[in-house]
């Protein structure tokens, strides 16, 4: 069985919904994971933050317009009067407990369950809209079946237990409608797998039913070799090793969600990046198999702080840098490149809620500077150290560009610059000029 993952762009309008529906009905039988209508989640984070502060007003300004728009939407989506009623009382509710978070106390608790209707609204359409069309559709609610653990980390026995029970409870289905990102915690309360994370859904489910194939679909045609949104002139790759993704993803690739790699590749399934608007292009396809002595992209992570600390006592001092990254991990602080040398260590963060504590703790240890406003880019391919030639090539590319930090050899897929972020968009152009276009 096959896995197929929708984003918010791929069912943003009911045109695109009926688009979708096309698309997946084909007679074979699948797992389909919808997110939210795009924009949806960020308006469901605007009415929280106007719940955090008090402002109900506010809140029920952007619900009012958010559920005027969906009742256009379903208006559009469906021809007859039956689905309509159906569809559009469904929706109201689904308001009216929003609403109902307007009149209490508001807390994360309340939050998650208001960033969980955007995905709950959604499949509810796509599914009625499938059924109205004559399709043995049925919708498999998240909520029973996607769940975290007391680490927050997705319990797999439970998911493929609770799945499969799902699955049995609807047989002879063509197509099971999902919701991507949302779950419930340890706890049974509900929660979400963060921004982005329905991609992470599609790859726990394609684990937990060893599905043939996870397929993302979104409004490209696959992973490009650098920012569509930044740089002229990129194209889509047609091969990557899953390390290969994961460092892309985790590096900037919006179009995958870094943490959805790692299920399929310990369960061993090729993901596919597949577009849309165009669904014949080949797209990516994402594999064991790697493309031996190429570089295959450029991504980019802005938002980073860089942090040195020097220290003439570092000479020869052994357990001087564990002391270092005690002091990170104590602050749940996660380190993204480091660098070494006798009398000193630079690292980049990309979470600075407690960088004051962290550079006062660290100042015990020598002197500390801090750069903000700095960005990582990150050439990834076939880099294995034994390979020649291609550490030069990119850092040719960056010969015009102020270089703060250069990391290689912490894995065999990638090398990465730390430079200003004001940089960027110079540093991209011309890593895909030199490393792609010939120039
Ligand atoms: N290297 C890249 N290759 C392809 N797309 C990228 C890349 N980097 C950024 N993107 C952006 O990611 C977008 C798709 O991701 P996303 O917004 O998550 O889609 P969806 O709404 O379908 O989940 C593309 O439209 C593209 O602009
Ligand atoms: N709707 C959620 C989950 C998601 O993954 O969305 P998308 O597939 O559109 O990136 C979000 O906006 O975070």
């Amino acid at each position: 069985m096959k896995v197929l993952k929708f984003g918010g762009t791929s069912v943003g309008s009911a045109q695109r919904m009926k688009d979708v529906a096309k698309l997946i009905t084909d007679g074979e039988q699948k797992i389909v994971v919808l997110s939210a209508m795009s924009g949806t989640t960020n308006t469901l984070v605007e009415i929280s933050d106007y719940l955090y502060k008090k402002n109900p007003e506010g809140a029920n300004e952007v619900i009012n317009k958010l559920e005027a728009k969906y009742k256009q939407h379903i208006d559009e989506l469906f021809s007859t009067e039956e689905y309509k009623q159906k569809t559009l009382e469904f929706v109201k509710s689904v308001f009216d407990y929003i609403r109902s978070f307007t009149k209490d106390i508001f807390t994360l608790f309340e939050e998650k369950v208001i960033l969980a209707q955007g995905e709950i609204i959604s499949t509810n359409m796509v599914t009625n809209y499938l059924c109205e069309q004559g399709v043995k559709a049925v919708l498999i609610p998240a909520l029973e079946f996607m769940r975290t653990d007391k680490n927050s980390e997705p319990d797999l026995n439970y998911i493929r237990e609770k799945l499969a029970l799902q699955l049995e409870a609807n047989p002879g289905q063509e197509i099971y409608i999902t919701q991507g990102f949302i779950c419930r915690n340890a706890y049974g309360e509900i929660d979400n797998l963060q921004r982005g994370g329905s991609d992470y859904t599609a790859s726990l489910i394609g684990a937990a039913v060893n599905a043939s194939e996870i397929q993302i679909w979104t409004d490209i045609d696959g992973m490009h070799d650098n920012d569509p949104r930044v740089v002229d002139k990129t194209s889509p790759v047609r091969q990557l090793h899953f390390e290969e993704a994961a460092e892309l993803a985790y590096f900037g690739a919006k179009i995958l969600h870094p943490t959805c790699v790692q299920p399929a590749k310990y369960a061993n399934i090729p993901v596919r990046l597949l577009n849309t608007m165009e669904p014949s292009a080949p797209g990516t396809l994402i594999s064991n198999e790697t493309e031996k002595g190429k570089i295959k992209a450029v991504a980019a992570k802005d938002n980073i702080t860089a942090i040195k600390i020097k220290s003439s006592r570092m000479l020869l001092a052994h357990g001087f840098l564990r002391k270092v990254f005690e002091i990170f991990e104590s602050y749940q602080t996660p380190i993204d490149m480091v660098c070494t040398s006798e009398v000193g260590v630079s690292m980049s963060i990309d979470n600075t809620k407690h960088l004051n504590e962290i550079v006062n703790d660290l100042k015990k240890y020598g002197t500390v500077t801090v750069d903000h406003d700095m960005c990582i880019v990150c050439v990834v391919g076939d880099l294995e150290w034994e390979n020649i030639g291609f550490e030069a090539k990119a850092i040719q590319a960056m010969r015009n560009i102020p270089v703060r930090m250069i990391s290689f050899g912490g894995s065999n897929y990638n090398i990465s610059f730390l430079i200003r972020e004001s940089d960027k968009k110079t540093a991209l152009q011309s890593l895909s000029d030199v490393l792609f276009n010939n120039k």
